[in-house]
């Protein structure tokens, strides 16, 4: 089965024996080296639209947690920015670490953030996510990084809602959430072509990753931390480093949206 993880057996180095994608030409995540990014004066700014009223639920998938969305309408959506089209809210997740020091999967001039979001949308022209997820258009992620700080009061809502899905396939109604709260003040942003994070590792993901980061406090990443990778009645696994480590450029460009 296609059984992967972060674990020493079946993590991000093991990937490629069921995943040939892993060693593909667009793999994700990357360094980003700012003064190497090239400021793109066509890219234009992003425009992000969230309705509070399309949050469904969350999800423990055993890997994250995820918040998932109504995408049967454009109510929710993201356009401008460096894609064409209109690509609708499908889900947001985190990648996070077992100590501050780690657990972002982009990367800064080599800097690893504590924690990462990816706020996961797909391209219309598709029918849905599942016909999106494959093409080299469908998919744009926005990354934003968490940075050990004061308290986050917009992810309070969130955190609280871990308790309730602590072990692996336990889900429960989530409502009434706008993820742009969650948003920092700058959109601006670093994009680059590449993949899903985790498998299939999917070559279909325009990222869009925003240059400012939002604040994380210590307690809050331990509430990150309270999840688990394995079931209920399975031996305990912490939900801990749950990010795959930069893979290589191989002549991409990584362009900014600002000077
Ligand atoms: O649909 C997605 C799943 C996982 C990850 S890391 C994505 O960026 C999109
Ligand atoms: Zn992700």
């Amino acid at each position: 089965s296609h059984a992967w993880g972060y674990g020493p057996s079946d993590g991000p180095d093991t990937w490629a024996e069921s995943f040939p994608l892993a060693n593909g030409p667009r793999q994700s995540p990357i360094n980003i080296v700012p003064k190497e990014a090239q400021f793109d004066p066509s890219l234009k700014p992003l425009k992000i639209k969230y309705d509070a009223r399309d949050a469904k639920g969350i999800l423990n998938n055993g890997h994250s947690f995820q918040v998932d969305f109504v995408d049967d309408t454009d109510s929710s959506t993201l356009t401008g920015g460096p894609i064409s089209g209109t690509y609708r809210l499908k889900q947001f997740h985190f990648h996070w670490g077992a100590s501050d020091d780690r657990g972002s999967e982009h990367t800064i001039n080599g800097i690893k953030f504590p924690c990462e979001l990816h706020l996961v949308h797909w391209n219309t022209k598709y029918a849905s996510f599942g016909e999106a997820a494959d093409k080299p258009d469908g998919l744009a992620v926005v990354g934003v990084f968490l940075k050990i700080g004061a308290a986050n009061p917009k992810l309070q809502k969130v955190l609280d809602a871990l308790d309730a899905i602590k072990t692996k396939g336990k889900q429960n109604t989530f409502s009434s959430f706008d993820p742009k709260t969650l948003l920092p003040g700058s959109l601006d942003y670093w994009t680059y072509d590449g993949s899903l994070t985790t498998p299939p590792l999917l070559e279909s993901v325009t990222w869009i990753v925003l240059k400012e980061l939002i604040s994380v406090s210590p307690a809050q990443m331990v509430k990150f931390r309270s999840l688990l990778f394995t079931g209920d009645g399975e031996p305990v696994c912490n939900m801990v480093d749950n990010y795959r480590p930069p893979q290589l450029l191989k002549g991409r460009q990584v362009r900014a949206s600002f000077k």
